[in-house]
């Protein structure tokens, strides 16, 4: 019986970029971490040390901020591919490439109409995501969002679950439905207007999440996905992780206080962890576009 290297890719992880665009007086800002990891022929390094194949994560890193100056970065689904090629297409002995990207959603502050030149504020912890995959000559573009907090102060129930002798959560038909919606998305082809898609596919699942009577947050996650994929023949499946944010009615019947639905104790933890895969039937499966994805 041998020990042998099994699957392994490396890189570096969350190289925190800004990039100011300074052409016109009305500066454009990107906010970017960008995680890089590469993939092919590393076997020597690991057996033996040997580093002709192994291109530093420093250097890695310094890619980044060069080709944020060679070009302007553009979306993050452009900016990983062009990264992700280029580290297969020229370092010696690498076939693959994964790009994370997360983006920071800073907006203008308002002052006038149409918000101040080159002031920003950042409310939000929202990111938009992109986790690019290259395998050869193929690429694989996975998008999405994370940590978008969506809250439901009615029309969510939850009931006619089974029970047994542990169970102690009594069933309701009005209770507040709160999560931090992480979603990935993967493309079927690289041909879209990433960030109009984006755009359209975040405001679809919002409304859906808003407009649908819930009676589990899983009929909420399908409701969601399956929204997405009906509106965007450019997506084959999303995924998504909703962390069940729960908020306990307060007993106030020790002052003598009847509480009507109206204060709540917004629990951290534990949380219910509901996740799912939306997908088409008719798609073929690509498990190397979601292979490591955090969340996946
Ligand atoms: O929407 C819900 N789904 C569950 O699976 C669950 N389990 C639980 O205790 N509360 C809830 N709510």
């Amino acid at each position: 019986m041998g020990i042998v290297m099994g699957r392994n890719q490396y890189g570096k992880a969350e190289v925190r970029i800004f990039a100011v665009n300074r052409d016109n007086p009305r500066h454009t800002i990107k906010d970017l971490s960008v995680s890089t990891s590469l993939r092919g022929d590393l076997d020597a390094v690991h057996l033996t040390g040997d580093n002709s194949h192994c291109l530093p994560t420093d250097t890695q890193k310094n890619t980044v901020f060069a080709f944020a100056k060679e070009a302007p970065i553009g979306e993050i689904e452009s900016f990983a591919l062009r990264l992700g090629k280029h580290f297969v297409g020229t370092a010696d002995g690498i076939t693959g490439a994964r790009i994370l990207i997360d983006e920071y959603s800073w907006r203008r502050i308002p002052v006038g109409g149409t918000g101040h030149d080159h002031s920003f504020a950042r409310s939000t912890d929202e990111k938009r995501t992109t986790a690019v995959t290259i395998d050869g000559d193929r690429a694989h573009v996975v998008s999405g969002l994370k940590d978008l907090m969506v809250l439901k102060s009615t029309g969510s129930e939850f009931w006619g679950y089974p029970k047994d002798k542990y169970t102690t959560l009594a069933e309701t038909n009005e209770r507040i439905l709160a999560t931090a919606v992480t979603a990935r998305w993967r493309y079927r082809h690289p041909d879209v207007d990433w960030g109009k898609s984006f755009e359209s596919i975040r405001a679809t699942m919002l409304e859906t999440f808003a407009t649908t009577h819930s009676l589990a947050l899983q009929q909420s996650l399908y409701e969601m996905g399956k929204a997405a994929l009906d509106k965007h023949p450019e997506i084959a499946e999303v995924r998504l992780s909703l962390p069940n944010k729960h908020h306990f009615l307060v007993d106030l019947e020790f002052c003598g206080l009847e509480n009507n639905n109206e204060v709540f104790f917004a629990a951290d933890r534990p949380y219910g962890l509901i996740e799912g895969v939306v997908t088409r039937d008719d798609v073929e499966e690509a498990p190397q576009a979601w292979y490591s994805l955090p969340e996946f």
